[in-house]
């Protein structure tokens, strides 16, 4: 079926990311001290001319005149060129040469350099069509052969007229002149390719955009290296995350939305219908009403750590993993907790509001060293015991109360209860998940067993203490200072008012949930969690997964991956074996793992397999979603 199609391919932006003349400019001129100001005439010229703004020939001798470069400069312009093939071109590798006698390359560059570049990638020499550089006894490159249809307006159609080849023919391109050929009645389809530069009038022209060569072949059911087109990959930034996570999910070709706060439930319910990643922090609630209408998502990044905000089952059930920053913001937490302990221990929010107030009030009472004080600390996770490790070093004798068993670091001391560290330490500090179980953790009958004068820190989640009963404590005197982040409560965006029943209240310091708001802290979260995803987009990866089973692979070589993700159910394994034994699949590996429920098997074939077995696998009972690495 496919024999009969004709793949008319351009060489500047398309088969190489740059314009080739702009390049050989940058070399010829290397010396040159006008060197700057000339590239930049090169390039509008070559600009105009893509753009069909100015005559192909008056643009071609402009440039030659000013690129002023001799033969020798050719061989280090090919240098050049080839290492900046267009990514997809390169990753296909495998279609032009498959192909190669279907792939004609058509443009108004040079054949000098054209030829070297595209014959390594299986093109053949008599499919390229160029123009040609004529010298002078120097060998200066002083013009170009007249006479060559490519130099005259409109000369890729007059050349395509002239070669008249026959078959379903479709051009791909990133110029006005590649449009040109369409409109002229001469090739089936025009495909702009923008993966290099994308040019607002041939983008409106064209019948489909493809942002790269994956694209095309994905459309064509060709696709040979990825499966499924990268730039087909929505991803949806919510909550201000660092910019570097656009720009490193952007390069690997996905197409990156941001959304500066959180959105409400029917907003998102909207928004989620095309995403494949969604990108989120700690106030976007992604729950089962929601997951619902998320047709299309493959995964799940919390830009941060707690994952309380997202129905972790719900996104299992149906086969998407969730991701997470577990470690970036952790010492951010640990270094707020540790100032806020020793203004409250010193009484300084209230000194700061009088002093504002123009109110000197010199005095020590009730202001105490942190030294020799007991820390209490719940949650003894990475934070909880991160702190654990800084406040002792500061002096204060440190205890911990936690669900489960945990390592105790230096010289702390554990609490077999609650209420044991509750009686036993004058400051609190919260590190617990936020886990359902955990509202109003910390509730009236925790203040009554709690000393008098102590101090409390919450920055983990605004539900686990009972803000009505810390009112109280704090207005009776029982409770001497307190610094919450994280409120049941909070604004979905920086224009939204703050609303508290602690307003107002003495020695009190109230935050914006910036806990893990440094710099620092959005930029490593910013580096790991995209990493993560894409690690599970191109490998299955899923190590660092909260819902996942983890399972970490090695690198696809010479075969094909099976990633199927099932329910929980004695017998899949088994039952996925048996189609690839009846289809005399050969197995190079085979990982699985599961969780309560789900199962996560991975397979590496043999390249060379029946495909009926795909469909076979993916109607298999008890699968919830299975896809293929090429
Ligand atoms: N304010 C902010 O900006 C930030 C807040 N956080 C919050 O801090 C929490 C803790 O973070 P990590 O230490 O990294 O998490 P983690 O998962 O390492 O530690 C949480 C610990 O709490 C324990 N725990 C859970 N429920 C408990 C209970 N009822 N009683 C005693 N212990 C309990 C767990 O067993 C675990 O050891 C996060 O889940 C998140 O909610 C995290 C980062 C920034
Ligand atoms: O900075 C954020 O948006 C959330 C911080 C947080 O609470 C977390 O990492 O769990």
């Amino acid at each position: 079926m496919k024999s009969n199609q004709i793949y008319i391919i351009d060489f500047d932006s398309t088969f190489t990311q740059v314009e080739a003349l702009d390049e050989l400019a940058k070399i010829s001129l290397k010396d040159d001290p006008k060197q700057l100001e000339i590239s930049k005439k090169i390039e509008k010229i070559t600009q105009l001319a893509m753009a069909g703004e100015l005559n192909f020939k008056q643009s071609l001798e402009q440039r030659i005149n000013l690129v002023k470069a001799n033969k020798i400069h050719l061989d280090k312009l090919i240098e050049v060129l080839k290492e900046k093939i267009s990514v997809s071109f390169k990753r296909n590798v495998n279609f032009l040469k498959d192909h190669a006698s279907q792939i004609y390359i058509v443009s108004n560059g040079f054949k000098a350099f054209i030829i070297p570049i595209v014959t390594e990638y299986g093109i053949l020499e008599s499919h390229v069509f160029a123009n040609t550089f004529t010298y002078n006894q120097q060998g200066d490159i002083v013009g170009f052969d007249e006479s060559n249809i490519l130099t005259e307006s409109n000369g890729k159609s007059k050349l395509l007229k002239k070669l008249n080849l026959k078959g379903d023919i479709y051009m791909i391109g990133d110029g006005y002149n590649d449009y040109e050929v369409k409109a002229a009645g001469l090739v089936n389809k025009f495909y702009a390719f923008t993966e290099n530069v994308k040019r607002k009038n041939v983008m409106e022209k064209a019948d489909h955009i493809t942002p790269s060569l994956d694209e095309f072949l994905y459309l064509h059911h060709m696709n040979t290296t990825l499966s499924y087109p990268k730039n087909r990959i929505k991803v949806l930034l919510l909550e201000n995350i660092h910019p570097s996570a656009k720009v490193t999910l952007e390069k690997e070709g996905y197409e990156v939305l941001e959304h500066n706060g959180a959105m409400d439930a029917e907003e998102l319910k909207e928004k989620i219908k095309d995403i494949s990643i969604i990108g989120i922090r700690s106030k976007t609630q992604l729950t089962e009403e929601v997951l619902q209408h998320a047709k299309r998502l493959i995964a799940v990044s919390a830009f941060c750590i707690g994952t309380n905000q997202i129905d972790l089952e719900a996104c299992a059930k149906r086969g998407i993993p969730v991701f997470n920053a577990p470690y970036s913001n952790t010492r951010s937490v640990v270094e707020l907790a540790i100032g806020e302990i020793i203004l409250l221990l010193r009484n300084v929010p209230d000194k700061i509001q009088q002093m504002h107030l123009g109110k000197w009030n010199k005095s020590a009472t009730r202001s105490y060293e942190i030294r020799g004080k007991k820390l209490g600390i719940i949650g003894y996770g990475n934070i909880g015991a991160q702190l654990s490790v800084l406040a002792e070093s500061l002096g204060f004798d440190v205890y911990y109360y936690d669900v489960i068993e945990k390592l105790p670091l230096g010289n702390v001391t554990k609490c077999d209860s609650l209420k044991e560290l509750l009686q036993t330490c004058e400051v609190i500090s919260l590190h617990l998940d936020g886990r359902p179980e955990n509202k109003n953790y910390i509730d009236v009958e925790q203040f009554d067993q709690m000393q008098e004068g102590s101090v409390i820190i919450n920055l983990s989640r605004g539900h686990v203490v009972n803000l009505e009963a810390l009112r109280e404590n704090i207005l009776s005197g029982k409770i001497i200072g307190a610094a919450i982040d994280v409120y049941p409560e909070e604004p979905k965006t920086n224009n939204e008012a703050f609303e508290s029943i602690l307003k107002g209240l003495p020695n009190v310091i109230l935050t914006p949930h910036i806990g893990g708001s440094t710099l620092e802290a959005q930029e490593n979260i910013a580096q790991f969690v995209p990493q993560k995803l894409m690690d599970y987009i191109n490998t299955g990866s899923t190590t660092n997964s909260v819902n996942f089973p983890n399972l970490q692979l090695p690198i696809l070589k010479d075969a094909h991956r099976l990633i199927h993700i099932h329910y929980n159910t004695p017998g899949i394994l088994a039952k996925i074996n048996e189609l690839l034994a009846k289809h005399q699949i050969n197995i190079d590996g085979q990982y699985l793992k599961t969780n309560e429920t789900i199962g996560y098997v991975i397979t590496d074939v043999n390249k060379a397999y029946d495909e009926s077995i795909i469909k076979e696998l993916k109607n298999l009972e008890g699968t919830i979603k299975f896809r293929v690495l090429y």
